[in-house]
C-alpha cells in the first residue's frame, strides 16, 4: 500500500504531539469516547507509546510513529462501531492496564510492544459485518480465508502487514531480525485471538492456567495470557461507566448488528435474534452476553491481574442496571426493546 509521503507528512504537521492529557486519562474506566477530535486521538495514541517507555526502549522516530498511527487510522472505514475510535479505545484499555499492573511480570518487552500495535490494528478495514456474514454472503474475504477460519481477523492482520511494509511507516524496522520476527508473530497471534469463537475454544485452558498460577517461563501461558488480555481490551466498552457503555452498545454495536440482520434478510436468510431489529431485546441480550462471555472473561483477568479489580466492580454494576431495565421492560406491555432510558 503506497501513500504519497508528502500527503502523510502534510498530515504530520496537524498532529500536535505535545497534547494536553484529559484528566484521569490513565484510568481503566476513562471515558475514551469523549476524545472526539480526530488528531487528538492520534496525539494520545502517540502518548501511550511514549508513556509506556516504548519510544525509548525501541528508539522509534517521531515521524515514523506518527506516520504509522496516521496510516492505521486511515486504514479504518466508518461503520457505526468497528472504526478507528473503537481501535483507539482498545489500545487505551491496554495502556491503562499497563498503568494499573506491573505488566513486565506477565509479558516480555516485545509482547508489550506487539500488544499495543495489535490493539490499534486489530480491526483494520472492518466492514461492520461478522465472520458468519462473510461466509453467508460469499464475500471476497471469505473466498480468501474461510478455509482457515477467523476470516476478518486474518484480513485485519494482512492490512497490518501492509502498513508495516509501507515506507516511512514501519515502526518496528529498527528491531533486529529475531525481535522483528518475534514481534510480527505476536502481532498475528494477538489479532487472530480477537475472534470470539477462538476465545471460547481456549477459555478452559485459561481457567486452568489461572488455577495453577501463571508461569512466566511457559510459552503457552504467554499465548493464553496475550489472548485473554486482547479479548478483555476488545470488549472493554462493556466495563466502562454504564452511561457511556449503554449508549455505545445501543447506538454503535447494535446498529451494526441490525444492519447485518437487514442484509441477511435481503439474502433470504434468518438472522440471529441479536441481529434482528424486530426481535432483539438489548437489555436481556446484554445480561446473557455478560453471563456467557463478559463475567467469565474479566473474572479470569482479575484472577491473574488483581490490581485491575475495578473493571469487575463496574461490570457487576452494569449488569444490575441492565437487569433493572429488563425488569421494568417486562412490566410494561408494549415496551420498546431497543430504546431505553439511561438508568444511572
Ligand atoms: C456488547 C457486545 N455484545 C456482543 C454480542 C455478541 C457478540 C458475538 O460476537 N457473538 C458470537 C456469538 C457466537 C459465539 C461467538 C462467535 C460468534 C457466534 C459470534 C460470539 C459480540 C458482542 N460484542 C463485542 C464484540 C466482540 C468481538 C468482536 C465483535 C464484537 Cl461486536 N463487543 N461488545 C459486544
Ligand atoms: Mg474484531
Amino acid at each position: 500500500m503506497q501513500v504519497p509521503q508528502t500527503e502523510l507528512d502534510g498530515a504530520l504537521q496537524e498532529v500536535h504531539i505535545t497534547c494536553t492529557l484529559p484528566p484521569n486519562f490513565s484510568s481503566l474506566l476513562f471515558p475514551t469516547y469523549i476524545v472526539e477530535e480526530e488528531s487528538k486521538s492520534i496525539s494520545l495514541a502517540y502518548h501511550m507509546f511514549e508513556d509506556l517507555g516504548l519510544i525509548n526502549r525501541w528508539q522509534f522516530s517521531h515521524q515514523t510513529l506518527t506516520r504509522f498511527l496516521l496510516m492505521v487510522k486511515r486504514g479504518y472505514r466508518d461503520p457505526p462501531y468497528h472504526n478507528w475510535m473503537h481501535a483507539f479505545c482498545v489500545g487505551h484499555f491496554f495502556y491503562s492496564l499497563c498503568k494499573a499492573v506491573d505488566i513486565s511480570k506477565y509479558m516480555t518487552d516485545i509482547e508489550v510492544l506487539a500488544m499495543l500495535i495489535a490493539c490499534f490494528c486489530h480491526d483494520l478495514d472492518h466492514r461492520g459485518t461478522t465472520n458468519a456474514f462473510q461466509v453467508a454472503s460469499r464475500s471476497v474475504l471469505a473466498c480468501l480465508y474461510s478455509s482457515e477460519g477467523s476470516v476478518m481477523e486474518r484480513h485485519h492482520f494482512a492490512q497490518t502487514f501492509c502498513i508495516l511494509n509501507t515506507s516511512g511507516c514501519n515502526i518496528i524496522e529498527c528491531l533486529d531480525t529475531e525481535n522483528y520476527k518475534t514481534c510480527l508473530d505476536n502481532i498475528q497471534k494477538i489479532i487472530l485471538a480477537t475472534d470470539l469463537a477462538q476465545h471460547l475454544r481456549i477459555i478452559s485452558q485459561q481457567k486452568e492456567m489461572a488455577a495453577t498460577g501463571y508461569d512466566f517461563n511457559n510459552p503457552h501461558h504467554h499465548f493464553l495470557l496475550l489472548s485473554l488480555v486482547i479479548t478483555s481490551c476488545d470488549l472493554s466498552i462493556n466495563v466502562k461507566m454504564f452511561e457511556e457503555s449503554s449508549v455505545i452498545v445501543r447506538d454503535h454495536i447494535y446498529s451494526e448488528f441490525f444492519s447485518e440482520g437487514d442484509m441477511e434478510k435481503e439474502l433470504g436468510r434468518t438472522p440471529m435474534q441479536q441481529n434482528d431489529r424486530k426481535k432483539a431485546c438489548i437489555p436481556s441480550l446484554q445480561i446473557k452476553f455478560n453471563d456467557f462471555i463478559l463475567a467469565p472473561l474479566y473474572t479470569l483477568l482479575i484472577k491473574l491481574l488483581p490490581p485491575a479489580q475495578i473493571v469487575v466492580d463496574q461490570l457487576e454494576e452494569n449488569r444490575l442496571i441492565w437487569e433493572s431495565i429488563s425488569i421494568k421492560h417486562n412490566q410494561e406491555e408494549n415496551h420498546n426493546c431497543v430504546k431505553y432510558d439511561n438508568y444511572t
